[in-house]
């Protein structure tokens, strides 16, 4: 197999949608392909790979997970290797993620394991969500395909490579996708009062949805509500006959998501009221919070502490959003922060993660899958 930082940088290129990752499963097909077969037993399930790397005498089945999919942003890292699909771009670190994955499949088929482990490189990790999916597939069709404990990573840009940093119980947030369509009435730009203008309607609907954030969530809780994307109108100087607000929804709490939603219902029945308009909101995909099994994760930080060169940090939960929350709502497992020291965050278009992080992470989770 080439090397992992190769290997990332060949994954970099490829970035691929929710359900769309087919360069990407084939590039992972064709570098598992390559390595010593005796242990391993590969299957696919939609763009996804499960691949099992039988234990020697094993008394469980370890799960780990990797997600596979990019994100519909422009890459403004100027690297070499910089994606070649114009509008996609790795920006959430799951090149990494699958390379470190492989990493491990290398690691164990050429070394077996005691017991039995399960990758599992999951499609459409940023949207719709592929973990439900593809966990209803394993328990109807693969259950020899479950494992009894499952964990995962994610990068960190924020933390130095080596750092591990996780916590027992909530992680990461519920999340749900906001979609909201305004129609209201065009016209000419000189005749205000012969339309709806949903342009005006969109403004005043972003600035009293942050109003449920200051307003109705209990200050001692916490939610976000961000609109990463507002369209209307189509020419300046034609009235908007149409806007679309989208975004999304995080609470630490499936309580406060229903109030969030029931708030946001309410301020767009207001808007419908003041600005003469109609509005349809569709909440898309929703991910069920990551919520970190307590011995699990006990058990990964104490790993951590032990481990060379590790940085161990218990971490507060954020409101980022993981589908592996489905996993970990009916398997018992952990996911961490794996520190990937650079200057630009999750999301952004100049992401470049430390490669470090690669070899840190293979070796890392290889010996704390060994030690279970
Ligand atoms: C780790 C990470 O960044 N995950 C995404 C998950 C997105 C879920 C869904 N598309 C939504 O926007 O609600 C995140 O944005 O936190």
């Amino acid at each position: 197999m080439d090397s992992l930082i190769q290997i990332r940088r060949d994954l970099h290129q490829i970035p691929e949608l929710g359900f769309q990752e087919f360069k990407t499963q084939k590039y992972l097909l064709d570098k598992i392909a390559k390595l010593p077969q005796q242990f391993l037993e590969v299957t696919t399930w939609e763009t996804g790979v499960v691949v099992k790397i039988s234990g020697s005498s094993p008394e469980k089945t370890i799960g780990w997970r990797a997600d596979i999919d990019g994100l519909p942003i422009i890459e403004e890292t100027g690297l070499p290797f910089a994606s070649t699909h114009e509008d996609n771009m790795h920006a959430c670190g799951h090149d990494c993620h699958m390379t470190i994955a492989l990493g491990l499949v290398k690691a164990f088929a050429e070394n077996q394991p005691k017991h039995n482990v399960i990758v599992y490189f999951q499609p459409a990790e940023e949207g719709p969500g592929g973990a439900e999916p593809m966990l209803n597939w394993l328990k109807q069709e693969r259950p020899d395909l479950l494992p009894d404990e499952i964990y995962a990573l994610h990068i960190a840009p924020e933390y130095p490579v080596g750092t591990v940093a996780t916590r027992a119980g909530l992680l990461f947030a519920n999340t749900s996708e906001l979609f909201i369509d305004l129609k209201g009435l065009g016209g000419h730009a000189a005749y205000p009062h012969k339309t709806r203008d949903m342009t005006v309607a969109a403004a005043n609907l972003v600035l009293q949805l942050q109003t449920i954030i200051s307003r109705n969530v209990n200050p001692l809780d916490s939610a976000v509500i961000t609109i990463g994307k507002l369209t209307s109108g189509t020419v300046q100087n034609i009235i908007a006959e149409n806007a679309r607000l989208e975004g999304t929804i995080r609470t630490l709490s499936a309580d406060a998501m229903n109030e969030v939603k029931r708030r946001i219902e309410a301020v767009c029945a207001g808007i419908e009221a003041s600005f003469e308009c109609s509005i349809d909101i569709d909440y898309g995909a929703m991910y069920y919070e990551v919520n970190n099994t307590e011995t699990c994760a006990n058990n990964l930080l104490s790993f951590a502490k032990s481990f060379e060169g590790c940085n161990a940090v218990e971490c507060p939960p954020a409101m980022t959003g993981e589908d592996f929350g489905y996993f970990l709502k009916e398997i018992p497992g952990a996911l961490f922060w794996a520190g990937a020291n650079c200057d630009h965050g999750l999301h952004h278009a100049k992401l470049s993660p430390d490669e470090n992080l690669l070899a840190f992470n293979v070796d890392f989770v290889e010996q704390f899958i060994r030690n279970i």
